[in-house]
């Protein structure tokens, strides 16, 4: 038996949550100035289908979701909420006003075209206490966004964070090559983040073809947030019925 699928199999498995992260269907909506798709509707119809959360991760330039939608998804999610975001001070003052579920830190720069990298949480300690303390003191539960690296999860339990979300670009990416490997770091990010008494959160470029091997792979494994992936694979599986009605109303 392959080593980590023996470890995995010594580790009792439960279940993780989904959170679906509707971004990209903001980014949709944006296009053309008006409300279609409706991200109102289709967090109560993400919901409806099953998943156990819905993700946002308004960036300053609002380029998708909008200040405004958070406010507004406030009073129609009945899963986990969870917002992501780098706290700049404008980021703090809607996480305290929305008072979602869970806040999780992003350290992305303005320009990124999309997160790029986890914290360094020995450097930011300080700060990252800070931000932790201010939302946990409005019952508002904390995850930090760091890479697949036990020190830095460590450090992440240093600032009294109830979580942390694994950055799973790295392991996307080996995935997509075959190097089943690229999970390594991951498993061991996993097991200090269990040790440290953290809960554990994933997310980035999962997708239905790397999730399975994943999860299968990862101990105590919360929840994972995924958007980009789970929205293009909607559109390719939902483009023949589409179509096929379409042609039906065109006979
Ligand atoms: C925190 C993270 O991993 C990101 O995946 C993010 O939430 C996606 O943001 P974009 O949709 O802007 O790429
Ligand atoms: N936290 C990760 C997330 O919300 C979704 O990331 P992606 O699936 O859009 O890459």
């Amino acid at each position: 038996m392959p080593i980590l699928y023996f470890w995995a199999s010594k580790t009792k498995t439960s279940m993780t949550k989904l959170s679906v992260n509707i971004n990209k269907l903001a980014t949709l909506r944006n296009a053309r100035g008006g409300n279609m798709p409706d991200l109102i509707q289709s967090a109560k119809d993400i919901e409806a289908f099953g998943a156990q959360g819905i993700t946002i991760h308004p960036r300053p330039d609002e380029r998708h979701i909008r200040y405004q939608d958070a406010r507004d998804l406030k009073d129609v999610v009945t899963t986990e909420f969870n917002i992501e975001g780098n706290p700049i001070p404008k980021f703090i003052d809607l996480v305290l006003e929305v008072k979602p579920t869970q806040v999780t830190l992003v350290p992305d720069a303005e320009d990124a075209i999309t997160s790029n990298a986890g914290w360094d949480t020995r450097k930011h300690s300080g700060f990252l206490s800070e931000v932790i303390a201010v939302f946990k003191e409005q019952g508002i539960r904390t995850s930090i966004f760091v890479d697949a690296d036990p020190y830095m999860v460590e450090g992440a339990a240093k600032t009294g964070t109830d979580r942390v979300e694994l950055y799973t670009e790295a392991y996307a990416k080996s995935f997509a090559k075959g190097y089943l490997q690229g999970i390594k770091p991951f498993v061991e990010a996993a097991k200090t983040a269990h040790e440290m008494q953290l809960g554990l959160n994933a997310g980035h470029d999962l997708n239905l073809e790397n999730i399975k091997y994943f999860k299968e792979n990862i101990p105590h494994l919360l929840e994972v947030s995924i958007g980009h992936a789970l929205i293009c694979e909607s559109v390719y599986l939902g483009l023949e019925n589409v179509i096929n009605m379409y042609l039906h109303r065109l006979k």
